[in-house]
């Protein structure tokens, strides 16, 4: 099931990616418009990474096409911003949270000349935003697993992009955090930001995001999330998946509560 955007700027059009000439999404066809938080959602290895990284441009398509704002990604690049997975950055540089921050300054003033006074302003603004202003000077390194994830987003905020794509942002987050995040990604939204966000869990799927793509290697459903998020899609997109995953969440319950028992 898809439902079209009716102004869309985010574009995919029968979108086909490989590796190794193993296809891992086929056919992939959806549209996102302005001043939305889109969830891509699925199980693991359904492709979320991989179809995120390949609407950026980071991955090459086998076959198909994208747009943004009617363009080809490549003339669109300063409009865009990335905030990848956790794990995926190597966090013992050395370097502190407000350089980290002022890296996503580099689009706008370019890579060899030096940040200025308001490209600073904005990065500690940035940095307030997200509730970290007080470790500006803390090399990134010795920051808890949250507290990096915030300045991550500090630093796509500091890009000051039309698009945000957000590949997990809130794993390993605590839930005060994600709260916080997902005010912010509000806001941004708001503001005619369109937030696109790769997310597993299902129950928050439903009250965090406008539109979902449900996806596994094949698009399930695409639309706002109250017509394209059902009992139905779900189980189309999860299969057999979520019996088991209840029945693991059962047994390890009763491990919990052996009194319930019965
Ligand atoms: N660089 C790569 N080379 C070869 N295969 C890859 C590569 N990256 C991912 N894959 C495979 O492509 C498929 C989709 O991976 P992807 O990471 O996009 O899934 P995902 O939905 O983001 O998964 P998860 O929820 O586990 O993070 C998986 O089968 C994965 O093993």
């Amino acid at each position: 099931m898809i439902i079209h955007a009716q102004q869309p700027i985010v574009e995919v059009h029968d979108l086909t990616v490989s590796y190794a000439r193993k296809p891992v999404l086929w056919g992939v066809d959806f549209t996102l418009p302005s001043g939305c938080i889109a969830g891509i959602v699925g199980p693991n290895g359904a492709g979320k990474s991989t179809l995120l990284k390949t609407i950026m441009g980071l991955i090459p398509p086998s076959s198909g096409y994208i747009k943004l704002f009617d363009r080809p990604v490549d003339e669109v690049r300063s409009r865009v911003s990335y905030v990848p997975q956790r794990e995926s950055v190597d966090w013992d540089f050395p370097v502190s949270v407000l350089d980290v921050v002022l890296m996503g300054r580099y689009g706008k003033v370019g890579l060899l000349r030096n940040t200025g006074a308001r490209d600073q302003a904005i990065a500690r603004d940035c940095l307030d935003k997200v509730g970290m202003a007080a470790f500006a000077k803390r090399q990134i390194s010795q920051l808890s697993g949250g507290q990096q994830q915030r300045v991550f987003l500090a630093r796509a905020l500091a890009q000051e992009s039309d698009i945000y794509f957000m590949d997990e942002p809130f794993a390993g987050v605590d839930a005060a955090t994600e709260q916080a995040i997902i005010g912010l990604l509000r806001e941004m939204a708001s503001a005619g930001k369109t937030i696109i966000v790769v997310h597993h869990d299902l129950q928050s799927a439903r009250t965090y995001f406008d539109w979902i793509i449900l996806l596994n290697m094949r698009l399930v459903a695409a639309g706002p999330t109250d017509q394209a998020f059902t009992d139905e899609t779900i189980q189309q997109a999860y299969g057999g998946r979520l019996n088991l995953l209840s029945q693991v969440g059962d047994v390890m319950e009763k491990r919990a509560f052996p009194s319930r028992e019965n």
